[in-house]
């Protein structure tokens, strides 16, 4: 369990964590999201004992990671994947790693066969790709085999087969009943792989929930309504309040009034409708909505993250 209280980080001027709690529960993935910038990494970092707290405080299995005796057997972490030396062979690694806590070979050779590492495991870091460099981290993260797992970004830079065996091994520690706290950009990955989510935005907590509440909360207000009518029922319905995108001729996706009163307009109206949906948005949609104050680095033009690039989103993935 990791349990994070009032955490703050701030590097002279800029805060870069703002006061920040949340619980990350055993049996569980919780998946830790936010814009680049968001305070993911620093947040992490802190709960291993790596950036210091300007206040607040982390604790994993109910102490502070530098008060564990045995740190490897109560969390695994993987930060940073290029953080070994490069001169080093995985074997290597792992066996150094290893012998700070009286670990041997036959658990050194476990991991290695885990993570699917067996052929290269004697050849030197440096020739490693990301992906290799990934996967030897996800290895000593697991070394302790501890209750806790703090993977951050672990997919970055796995081919599609290496994506399915993060995700796979994630739910099966979960499974085990560890905790299991991870980061990632890929907003559908994580709906693929967590059952909880926290969102971080500008170094706040921006949402703390499962993924099906996020998604209900933050877009599940729209309406697909489809009609060979739609000009005349757009006018019908236009309120202050009232948003209507129209992305084809006969499709509209109204947010602000309910799918059953659309119906009953349509037909107190004469207006015939071929469709009416309450659009069950993605968590990628979510997401955008959530965020949308909270991105540091803003990208301009088409496909910027505004409300109406969401609904165009939801739109879209409806009708594909
Ligand atoms: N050592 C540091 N000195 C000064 N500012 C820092 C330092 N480390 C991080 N920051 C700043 O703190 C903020 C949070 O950074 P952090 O790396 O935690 O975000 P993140 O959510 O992990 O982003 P990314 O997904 O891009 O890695 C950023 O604005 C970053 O520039």
């Amino acid at each position: 369990m990791i349990e994070v209280q009032g955490l703050t980080k701030r590097y002279g001027d800029k805060t870069a964590v703002d006061g920040i709690s949340f619980t990350a529960e055993p049996g569980v993935v919780t998946g830790f999201l936010g814009p680049n910038g968001a305070g993911k990494s620093t947040t992490m970092r802190m709960i291993v004992g790596l950036d210091r707290p300007t206040a607040g405080s982390a604790t994993v299995n109910g102490k502070r990671y530098a008060d564990h005796s045995a740190p490897l057997h109560e969390v695994g972490a993987l930060l940073d994947a290029k953080a070994v030396h490069p001169g080093r062979s995985a074997l290597g690694h792992l066996l150094a790693m290893g012998a700070t806590h009286g670990i041997g070979r036959t658990r050194v050779d476990e991991v290695i066969a885990i993570t699917g590492l067996e052929s290269v495991a004697k050849k030197r870091v440096r020739g490693f790709s990301l992906g290799m460099g990934q996967r030897l981290g996800i290895a000593a993260a697991l070394l302790g085999d501890p209750a806790t797992l703090i993977l951050d970004e672990p997919v970055n830079g796995l081919d599609p087969e290496g994506v399915i065996w993060v995700r796979t091994l994630a739910r099966q520690l979960a499974a085990e009943g560890r905790t299991v706290f991870l980061s990632s950009h890929l907003m559908s990955e994580m709906a693929q792989t967590a059952d909880h989510i926290i969102v971080l935005g500008r170094g706040r907590v921006i949402a703390d929930s499962s993924v099906g509440e996020i998604i209900a909360l933050s877009s599940g207000t729209a309406v697909r309504v489809r009609t060979p009518d739609a000009d005349r029922f757009a006018s019908l319905i236009a309120a202050p309040g009232v948003t209507i995108t129209r992305s084809e001729s006969d499709l509209l996706v109204v947010n602000g009034v309910p799918a059953p009163r659309l119906g009953e307009l349509a037909s107190s109206n004469g207006v015939i409708l071929h469709e009416l949906t309450p659009a069950a948005g993605t968590l990628e949609d979510a997401y955008l909505t959530l965020t949308q104050d909270e991105v540091e680095y803003h990208a301009g033009g088409p496909g910027a993250a505004t409300p109406a690039a969401a609904t165009a989103a939801m739109t879209e993935g409806a009708t594909r």
